[in-house]
């Protein structure tokens, strides 16, 4: 039998995949690795830390392999998007990665729209400037750190620095590209008009790929220190929504997928790059050829129930936890929740506003918080599919994958709120799978991505919405909605309380 392997560099952990031929996973190791905050809006963490880890999860991996070393063919990678690893000349780290929900850069978004223009900008990248974006952390590093940015000759994404680590050989390739800002998502090239607009040497963006590209092997070190064959192909893999996406068979138009992780993410497979959301959701380059797909994020979905479970449950497993969630009815007895723990992107690209719990009764007792947490994270994804909806989009059937599928009660208040069909498949690690699945791919295992997945991907479980649920769940949204602006105001003026 031959394998490949996916790695999953997330943000809360690095999760590998050994798969087999059949698609069926043979192994699964997951190894974690802490956020550092020091501050309201930053995020950060060591790049050395996902090395190590992964270096430790795919050594796990090999102990445990009985078979030989030589039939795991391939390896491919999908990671949390946007982060900024900025390196030195010697391809050394120069300051902790900036991540994806670090907020601290509107001051940049406004110098990038003040230089390059809004429209100009959204032509040429197809995407607004977000703060979570990384071209406003490039900024950033530039005006507050000028001694580190004197010394930084390239700039890579979390998954390429790993791959680099493992093979010697440093790229990005187009979907990660795609949310930097930098990226001319229709031509497939960076940007120099947008690097001379805001004073940055182009040289600083490195060779591009396609995430199926084979860009080297092991190295012998990696090799002896995890057991891998230094003959294994590395494949340089795809930003983790572009891999869920590809791990959920989200490989034509009309195909829809939710996933929850430390993020929440509603995305939308687009066969050209002609549609036109005025910046309303990210649309990016696929990792599958010549495709795109657009999505709206939600920055704490996992993350709003992970820091409740650290502040109020520490000792708790996830399991414990929401045991309780079936018996309280929808709408948690009058609590709303809004997961805006560090801000929010989709539809409100707000660093400032900060989370509520609404209507909270003296009779509301821990269970309730537990499912208006759910309930509010998913109303947040909700925002997303209405925008998608109102676009013209049919959407009665989700693939739902990441660390919020793996509970029954929680898919089902997906199909209840969304109003469409849950689909749970064998894996909810999509983005691993589809790391697994650019490496399968990559080997020529299969002659495209779907054959790949006609062949790996299986539905496990389907989850239909309840009428009267649903109902209920569309009269809560609307009063859900209407919390961004009721507390907008308040947030702002809470802002210098922060820490
Ligand atoms: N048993 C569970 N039930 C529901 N949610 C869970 C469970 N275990 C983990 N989670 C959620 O999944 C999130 C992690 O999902 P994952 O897809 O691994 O994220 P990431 O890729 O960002 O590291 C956590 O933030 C947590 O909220
Ligand atoms: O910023 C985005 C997408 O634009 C996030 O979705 C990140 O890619 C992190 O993903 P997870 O760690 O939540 O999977």
């Amino acid at each position: 039998m031959k394998y490949v392997i996916g790695v999953d560099l997330g943000t809360s952990a690095v999760k590998i995949l050994l798969v087999n031929q059949h698609g069926e996973v043979a192994q699964e190791v997951s190894k974690s690795y802490p956020l550092i905050q020091e501050k309201t809006g930053y995020s950060e963490q060591n790049p050395q830390e996902w090395v190590d880890q992964t270096v430790a999860g795919l050594s796990d991996l090999l102990l445990d392999f009985k078979g030989n070393r030589e039939d795991i063919q391939g390896i491919s990678f999908s990671g949390q998007m946007h982060g900024l690893v900025l390196l030195d000349e010697d391809h050394e780290v120069l300051r902790h990665a900036i991540l994806w929900n670090d907020t601290r850069t509107t001051a940049e978004c406004k110098e990038i729209y003040d230089a390059v223009g809004k429209d100009r900008l959204l032509e040429l990248t197809k995407n607004p400037a977000l703060e979570g974006f990384t071209l406003p952390k490039i900024l950033w590093v530039k005006k507050h750190e000028s001694a580190i940015f004197g010394k930084a000759s390239t700039f890579v994404l979390p998954k390429d620095y790993v791959r680099y680590k493992l093979t010697g050989k440093l790229h990005m390739e187009y979907s990660d590209a795609a949310g930097t800002l930098l990226l001319n998502v229709s031509e497939k090239a960076w940007s120099k008009e947008i690097c001379d607009a805001l004073d940055l040497n182009p040289e600083l963006c490195p060779p591009l790929v396609e995430s199926y590209d084979e860009v080297g092997t092991i190295t012998e070190d990696i090799a002896e220190i995890t057991g891998l064959s230094p003959e294994t192909s590395v494949f340089a893999g795809g930003a983790d929504n572009a891999c869920g996406a590809i791990g959920s068979g989200i490989l034509e138009d009309g195909k829809t997928l939710c996933s929850i992780g430390t993020s929440g993410v509603v995305l939308s497979y687009e066969s050209s790059d002609d549609k036109d959301f005025g910046g309303k959701v990210h649309y990016f380059n696929h990792s599958s050829p010549e495709a795109f797909y657009t999505m709206g994020v939600t920055l704490s979905a996992g993350y709003s129930l992970t820091w409740f479970k650290d502040v109020f449950a520490s000792e708790e497993t996830f399991e414990d936890l929401l045991v309780d969630i079936g018996s309280v009815p929808v709408g948690s007895n009058g609590l709303l929740f809004t997961p805006y723990l560090v801000g929010e992107r989709t539809p409100h690209a707000d660093a400032a506003i900060r989370a509520s719990f609404i209507g909270v009764d003296s009779s509301h007792e821990r269970k309730d918080f537990v499912r208006a947490v759910l309930e509010g994270i998913t109303f947040s994804l909700n925002e997303s599919i209405d925008i998608f909806r109102q676009s013209g989009k049919t959407i009665n059937t989700i693939v739902s994958i990441g660390g919020g599928a793996k509970n029954e009660d929680w898919l089902q208040m997906q199909a209840d709120i969304f109003d469409a069909k849950i689909i749970r498949l064998a894996s909810e690690q999509g983005p691993g799978m589809g790391a697994a699945m650019l490496a399968a791919y990559g080997c020529g295992w299969f002659a495209s991505l779907q054959a790949c997945a006609d062949e790996f991907l299986k539905v496990d479980k389907e989850y239909l919405p309840n009428k009267d649920k649903a109902e209920k769940y569309k009269e809560l949204f609307t009063i859900y909605q209407e919390i961004y602006e009721q507390t907008k105001g308040l947030n702002n003026k809470l802002l210098e309380y922060r820490k």
